[in-house]
């Protein structure tokens, strides 16, 4: 379904990817990690349509991918964005509302209805139906983050970015959302590209797990050379010496200790 061929992406001097290629199919759950700045939110950026590489290409379905977003992907960050003056069920019907009336986001009479009941069919399937007259600032950490997900959702999808959803979430919390997320992506048949600090959630919830790291590395010049995909496995949650192996590697890399 997806390809990426010999993807750079730079910025200026900083070489942030760097001849990176892979293929994707449809279904995939993939779950991307790798230190801090080594270019994770920048492949889902380039993903998105909101970035553009710099040489190489992505294909999607044999074709090159839209450099803007489009409504058939969909992006969940670690912070989200919201309307605060309008009510949880108004935000997941104004995604739709811009695709329908796309000047001024506002649609009246029987479309208006039809948008709103397709809102709510989603906040049921993130579980926010009882939230949903509410604003979003009324709403705990895990419920703004089903609120970012139903957001994403309405638009019909067929790609699903996730930037860090969970990050800010208690561990108990966190165990729901996986369950969700799995959830959605089976009943949808999404294709899923998660970028996680947390190496565990990556093993557990991926069908495949890509470790960005550095292949080459200029002490000298820290910019010089980019990130690729230095490791692409396929998970399963019981695969713990490929877990440790890469723990190992990613704090090598980084230095510091990773969360497991
Ligand atoms: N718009 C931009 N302009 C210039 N440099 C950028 C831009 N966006 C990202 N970068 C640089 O690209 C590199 C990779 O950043 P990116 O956010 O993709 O890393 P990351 O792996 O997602 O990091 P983290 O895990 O800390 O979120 C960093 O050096 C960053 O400074």
């Amino acid at each position: 379904m997806i390809e990426f061929r010999n993807l750079w992406k730079n910025y200026d001097d900083n070489v942030v990817l760097e001849n990176l290629s892979a293929q994707v199919g449809s279904g995939e759950f993939i779950t991307l990690v790798g230190t801090s700045g080594c270019g994770k939110s920048t492949f889902l950026k380039l993903l998105l349509g909101t970035e553009v590489t710099s040489r190489g290409s992505i294909l999607l379905d044999g074709r090159p991918i839209a450099d803007e977003p489009g409504p058939d992907r969909g992006i969940v960050f670690q912070k989200y964005s919201v309307f605060p003056h309008l009510t949880v069920r108004e935000n997941v019907a104004l995604g739709r509302e811009f695709e329908c009336g796309p000047i001024f986001g506002r649609v009246f009479g029987s479309a208006r209805k039809a948008i709103l009941a397709e809102a709510d069919h989603w906040l049921e399937s993130v579980g926010l139906t009882p939230a949903r007259h509410r604003y979003p600032h009324e709403l705990s950490g895990g419920m703004q983050q089903r609120l970012a997900i139903a957001q994403a959702l309405i638009k019909q999808p067929r790609l699903l970015l996730l930037d860090e959803p969970f990050g800010a979430l208690d561990p108990g919390i966190r165990k729901d959302m996986h369950q969700l997320v799995l959830s959605l992506w089976g009943q949808h048949k999404l294709t899923v590209f998660m970028v996680t600090h947390d190496l565990s959630e990556g093993f557990y919830l991926g069908t495949r797990l890509w470790v960005f790291d550095k292949c080459r590395m200029d002490p000298q010049a820290p910019e010089r050379f980019g990130s690729t995909i230095t490791f692409d496995l396929p998970v399963g949650k019981t695969d713990r010496q490929s877990l440790d192996k890469i723990k190992e590697s990613l704090a090598r890399s980084a230095q510091i200790p990773v969360a497991v």
